[in-house]
């Protein structure tokens, strides 16, 4: 039976109308969550560790922040809008002592539910609210009137209003002006970690560089080389997104839809589908998340020595020299150690 897509006539603020809410971290998820509830006429408290660099971000855009511990107390739900390697210490330190009955604990992602081995009482409400989509786009959509669609989940219940909790929390992030609906936690770990690590982050960035690689090997500009495998690639995922792949067809040459269903296959073959098989079974299994947690507790040394390397990648130095120099996207600056709310166009 196909899933209810659950709109704004199905969800309502007023649950969330005499709460308090805490949001636990400021940061892609955090700040977006954080601003569109504010901007929903919500009561949002902000918790951070004493040295975040967020704290002064979050107090400019007008909001009260807290220690973390201290914003749970107050909060009636909170969402953990903390990395997700972090979570359980930030549980067992700061939001389990202060949990009491009746409070709500929301997730974006059921990564630390599934994998951290986290003390959950009974006698609280435990909840998904995953936005599909970047922080920034939750943000710049909900701005711009739209809202990025997402998923629900219930893990726990415990007065019998966690459903409802959870989509007035999606009506106020906007997620239910595009569109949720329900799964478990569970379902949307396994299939968020498969996504971005086969298809959108890892898929996608392997594929772009490989192209990129190629045509800058045989000789061609790189900026020929960035115009045809990042660039574009923008351009024709969105006519996927508006149309389905027959869109997409649609609107391209015969040559590139013939290139598209002659070559493509024997790009990505039925070898990268059992790779992927293989990966799908390393996060069911949790031997994925094993690794994860295990790199975050040796200091990400791995994790640090790729980013290194990714960032001297030539097809990123490309890129910046053409974005400089072309306006066709709404440019946004990196700043060094900045927060992560902080990245922002920087055309404002
Ligand atoms: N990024 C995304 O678009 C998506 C993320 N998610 C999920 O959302 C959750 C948050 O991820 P994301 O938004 O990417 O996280 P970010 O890395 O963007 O931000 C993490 C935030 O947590 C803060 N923080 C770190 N340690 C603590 C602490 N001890 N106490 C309080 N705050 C702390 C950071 O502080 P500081 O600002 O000082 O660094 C930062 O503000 C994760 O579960 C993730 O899987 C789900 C869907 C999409
Ligand atoms: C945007 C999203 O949901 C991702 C890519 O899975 C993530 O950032 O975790």
């Amino acid at each position: 039976m196909a899933a209810k897509i659950y709109t704004n006539k199905d969800a309502s603020l007023v649950p969330l109308k005499k709460k308090t809410l805490a949001v636990i971290g400021f940061g892609s998820q955090g700040h977006a969550h954080a601003l569109n509830l504010k901007d929903s006429g919500l009561k949002v408290v902000i918790g951070l560790y004493k040295k975040s660099k967020s704290r002064e971000v979050a107090k400019k855009l007008g909001f009260e922040v807290m220690d973390t511990a201290d914003a749970v107390k107050a909060a009636d739900v909170i969402f953990v809008a903390v990395p997700d390697t972090v979570i359980p210490e930030v549980y067992a330190k700061d939001i389990a002592p202060n949990l009491t009955a009746g409070k709500t604990i929301l997730f974006s992602h059921g990564f630390a539910v599934l994998f951290g081995d986290l003390k959950l009482p009974k006698d609280i409400n435990v909840i998904l609210v995953a936005p599909k989509g970047p922080g920034h786009t939750v943000r710049s959509q909900f701005v711009d009137g739209k809202g990025v669609p997402g998923l629900i989940a219930i893990h726990q219940d415990a007065t019998g209003k966690a459903k409802e909790i959870a989509l007035s929390w999606a009506r106020g992030i906007g997620a239910t002006r595009a569109g949720v609906f329900e799964t478990n936690f569970r379902e949307e770990t396994v299939t968020d970690l498969f996504g971005e690590q086969c298809v959108l982050c890892g898929g996608a960035s392997a594929l772009v560089k490989a192209g990129f690689e190629v045509l800058v090997e045989a000789g061609y500009q790189p900026e020929m080389a960035y115009f045809e495998c990042l660039h574009e690639l923008k351009l024709i995922v969105d006519l996927m997104n508006e149309s389905g792949l027959a869109g997409m067809r649609f609107s391209v040459s015969e040559t590139a839809e013939w290139g598209d269903v002659s070559v493509g296959p024997k790009i990505i073959d039925g070898s990268v589908k059992k790779r992927m098989q293989k990966q799908l079974k390393e996060i069911e299994s949790g031997k994925f998340a094993k690794d994860w947690i295990q790199e975050y507790k040796n200091g990400y040394p791995r994790f640090n020595a790729i980013r290194k390397e990714e960032a001297a990648h030539q097809i990123e130095k490309t890129g910046e020299k053409l974005r400089s120099t072309m306006s066709w996207i709404k440019q946004k600056k990196l700043k060094k150690g900045a927060s992560q709310a902080s990245y922002v166009s920087s055309s404002k």
